[in-house]
């Protein structure tokens, strides 16, 4: 059987299963054993490793390949300060809403499946340049390989910020359905990564402790999945009201926290009604790529998720250099200050100036280190050897 038809199966378990107390642990187990089989499906597949039997499988695997050899060389040579990803069905307007906001035109059409690789466009705000990448539309099943979806999914993950496209005259079914994808490939929407210290050891067994109560699962529940992944000597200490899933997510190690926005288009075409509920939803924002509703306040918001970071440089003697900050991500330092700028600065770094929020002395300049953090409208001066 191959992983595709497992994990099939196990979901189909799940659905049957009544969720009570009595089940809570076999549904953890089989929770842990689903979590473990989509791994399998985005690791480099070999001969003898997971194979998709059916053909529509096994040619989106081969067309996969392909596409991602793509991708990634258009992605080498587009550089930006961050990037944003376009996730959405076909035909949800994906293409148009990208030549609207960057000077890259993407074919935009009636019929679905109109982009097949990674289109990026950079959009220029507040100094920065935001990279804002167009996707092929993905389908039910994505993640599992269906179509181009397992690539633009994984794509997804390498993004700082998400947009999920939807198409407003359609029914909401669909954002859950993107929602289900993108969490299949271990991409956690809106989330922080849980508050969990877990060790692996070589003796010692199982250390279990907590500095909350459990709520929504309990040591049991944990001890088996430990188990379950042979995992028989480790350290846990859990620090917050988390649940069974978020345990596996520690477990399991390599999931992406990314903001999303939810970005309702085509509003032009429903009522005045649907469009101020739909506005008044947690994370959504609603536009019109083809009337160019919005667009601007959707920009201001993608700037406002991505929390990032402005320094100004400046050299000895000089003013500091306000046309052309170094833009970073929030929680970066000095040391990423001078990788930006160039790279023999940080093997030559003698010590930086700041003035700003992050320095100690402000109004006046604080001598400091590589491992500095900076803040946002920081300006630094950096001297080398
Ligand atoms: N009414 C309306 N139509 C729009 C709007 N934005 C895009 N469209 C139309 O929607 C259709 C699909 O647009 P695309 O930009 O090709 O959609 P896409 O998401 O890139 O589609 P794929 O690449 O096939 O996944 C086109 O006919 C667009 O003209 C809008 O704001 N309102
Ligand atoms: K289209
Ligand atoms: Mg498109």
């Amino acid at each position: 059987m191959g992983v595709v038809e497992k994990i099939k199966e196990i979901e189909e378990e799940m659905a049957r299963t009544q969720k009570n107390k009595a089940t809570e642990y076999h549904l953890g187990l089989l929770k842990a054993k689903l979590a473990r089989y989509r791994q399998q499906l985005l690791e480099p597949t070999t001969k003898s490793g997971p194979a998709g039997t059916d053909s529509t499988f096994r040619k989106g695997r081969i067309l996969c390949r392909r596409s991602l050899l793509h991708c990634s060389n258009v992605l080498a040579n587009c550089s930006g300060d961050a990037r944003v990803a376009l996730i959405g069905f076909p035909s949800v307007g994906k293409s148009t809403l990208l030549s609207k906001l960057t000077h890259t035109q993407s074919e935009a059409a009636a019929y679905e499946f109109t982009t097949l690789t990674a289109i990026p466009g950079v959009i220029e705000y507040k100094g920065a340049r935001i990279q804002l990448l167009d996707l092929p539309g993905i389908v039910e099943g994505a993640s599992q390989g269906r179509g181009r979806g397992r690539q633009v999914v994984s794509t997804a993950k390498t993004a700082d910020v998400i947009l999920i496209m939807l198409d407003a005259t359609k029914s909401d079914e669909q954002r859950r359905l993107l929602e289900h994808e993108l969490d299949a490939v271990g991409i956690r929407l809106n989330k922080s990564k849980p508050d969990v210290v877990f060790k692996k050891r070589t003796t010692g067994g199982i250390t279990f402790n907590t500095t909350v109560k459990l709520t929504k699962t309990d040591e049991k529940t944990i001890r088996t999945i430990l188990a379950g992944y042979k995992l028989h000597n480790c350290d846990v200490m859990i620090r917050e009201d988390i649940t069974t899933d978020e345990f596996i997510d520690v477990l399991i190690g390599n999931r992406k926290y990314v903001p999303c926005i939810y970005v309702y288009n085509k509003i032009d075409s429903i009522s005045l009604e649907q469009v101020d509920k739909i506005a008044r939803t947690p994370q959504s924002l609603v536009i019109s790529c083809e009337m160019g509703l919005n667009l601007d306040y959707l920009v201001s918001r993608i700037w406002e998720e991505l929390a990032m970071v402005k320094v100004y440089t400046k050299k000895r003697g000089a003013h500091p250099d306000l046309d052309d900050p170094v833009c970073l991500r929030k929680g970066s330092t000095i040391e990423t200050v001078c990788n930006t700028i160039h790279r023999s600065l940080a093997p030559n770094f003698r010590y930086a100036l700041v003035w700003g929020k992050s320095s100690k002395f402000s109004p006046h300049a604080q001598k400091v280190s590589l491992a500095h953090a900076v803040q946002d409208e920081d300006v630094v001066s950096i001297f080398t050897k």
